[in-house]
């Protein structure tokens, strides 16, 4: 099966992104979006995100066969519940949430008569709204489908489809493995870059514009991450609490390892952790998932070029 109808609700940067991706990959799907903000709805309309921009999200969803909620993942369950009885009850629905089985439990509350495979594509930047998609966000990165136990084969084939068209590499994982595996290489790193831009700006002896002036010594990339959407990043760690603080933790007692090195002028130890930790980036770029340019491969030295080019 393949789908003709898709409902997008929350037209920001990965509602705008899967709206622009399917009139390029998927043209025959007839694409309708809801955003609650009426700005953003027009702003949506203007750049072309979905072919129709609906003044509700029942009107969105009325005729869809797949609906894909893309809110903060702390608002799924209100935006999935005000359009119960409005989607096709063999409509699939589904989900881009950054964390797996919180947004899963309120959508499957939300929505109990209808079937939701959850899916995470593991895309993004750190803009957000109606002017922050495009249409190749999602080439060559990988996207999570989580779906429930004893789910229907057809449409769970359909939705990897689906994504694999868009241009992801799809992989399927329970949502408890998800969380964890997201809580170490996306929402910890958040975390620690919201922390050191926090700490630097609040220092008493070092001024904001020497903090601004010297950033290219490294801070500057922990910037590009702390500058994402504060609140979906809230609702990412309240609706991942147990995953990020185990992570946490484990980070805090290799943190303290460091410290500890340091100290006592361990360099050997210093040394062995920063070959390992480079290795991993190697690694990384070898698999496809970055390139390696300075600035994280983003754009070019005049700062003209992306990778969304
Ligand atoms: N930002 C990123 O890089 C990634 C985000 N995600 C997930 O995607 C989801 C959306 O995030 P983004 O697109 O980045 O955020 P965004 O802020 O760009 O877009 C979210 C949109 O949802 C709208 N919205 C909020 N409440 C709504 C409601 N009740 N009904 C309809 N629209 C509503 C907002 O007005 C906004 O335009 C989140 O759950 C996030 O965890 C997943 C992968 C990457
Ligand atoms: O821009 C970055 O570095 C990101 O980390 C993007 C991102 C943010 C949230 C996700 O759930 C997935 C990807």
């Amino acid at each position: 099966m393949s789908f003709q109808r898709l409902a997008i609700i929350g037209l920001g940067l990965q509602g705008g992104s899967i709206g622009l991706a399917v009139q390029e990959f998927l043209p025959k799907i007839a694409t309708t979006g809801y955003d609650i903000s009426p700005d953003f709805r027009a702003r949506a309309a203007e750049r072309g995100l979905v072919h129709t921009v609906c003044d509700t999200a029942v009107e969105a969803v009325r005729d869809a066969d797949l609906v894909i909620f893309c809110v903060p993942p702390g608002v799924m369950g209100d935006a999935a519940a005000a359009v119960r009885d409005a989607i096709p009850a063999n409509a699939l629905v589904s989900d881009v949430g950054s964390s797996k089985q919180a947004v899963a439990k309120a959508l499957g509350e939300a929505l109990p008569d209808h079937l939701v495979i959850p899916a995470h594509p593991v895309a993004g930047t750190e803009n957000s709204g109606p002017d922050a998609g495009f249409a190749h966000l999602f080439r060559n990165r990988w996207c999570i489908v989580t779906p429930p136990e004893h789910t229907d084969l057809l449409k769970l084939s359909a939705l990897v489809e689906f994504w694999e068209t868009l241009g992801a590499n799809v992989e399927i994982m329970t949502a408890e493995h998800h969380d964890l595996v997201l809580a170490v290489t996306s929402h910890l790193p958040h975390l620690i870059a919201y922390t050191i831009v926090g700490t630097a700006s609040d220092l008493e002896d070092v001024t904001q514009s020497e903090v601004i002036k010297y950033s290219a010594g490294g801070f500057r990339d922990f910037t590009r991450i702390a500058a994402s959407d504060p609140t979906m990043w809230r609702d990412v760690f309240l609706s991942n609490k147990d995953a990020v603080l185990t992570m946490l933790q484990r980070f805090t007692e290799d943190l303290t390892a460091l410290q500890r090195a340091i100290r006592v002028g361990d360099g050997d130890a210093l040394f062995e952790h920063f070959a390992r930790t480079r290795a991993i980036r190697r690694s990384i770029i070898e698999e496809g998932q970055d390139d390696s340019r300075p600035d994280f491969g983003r754009g070019d030295h005049d700062g003209t070029k992306g990778l969304s080019e």
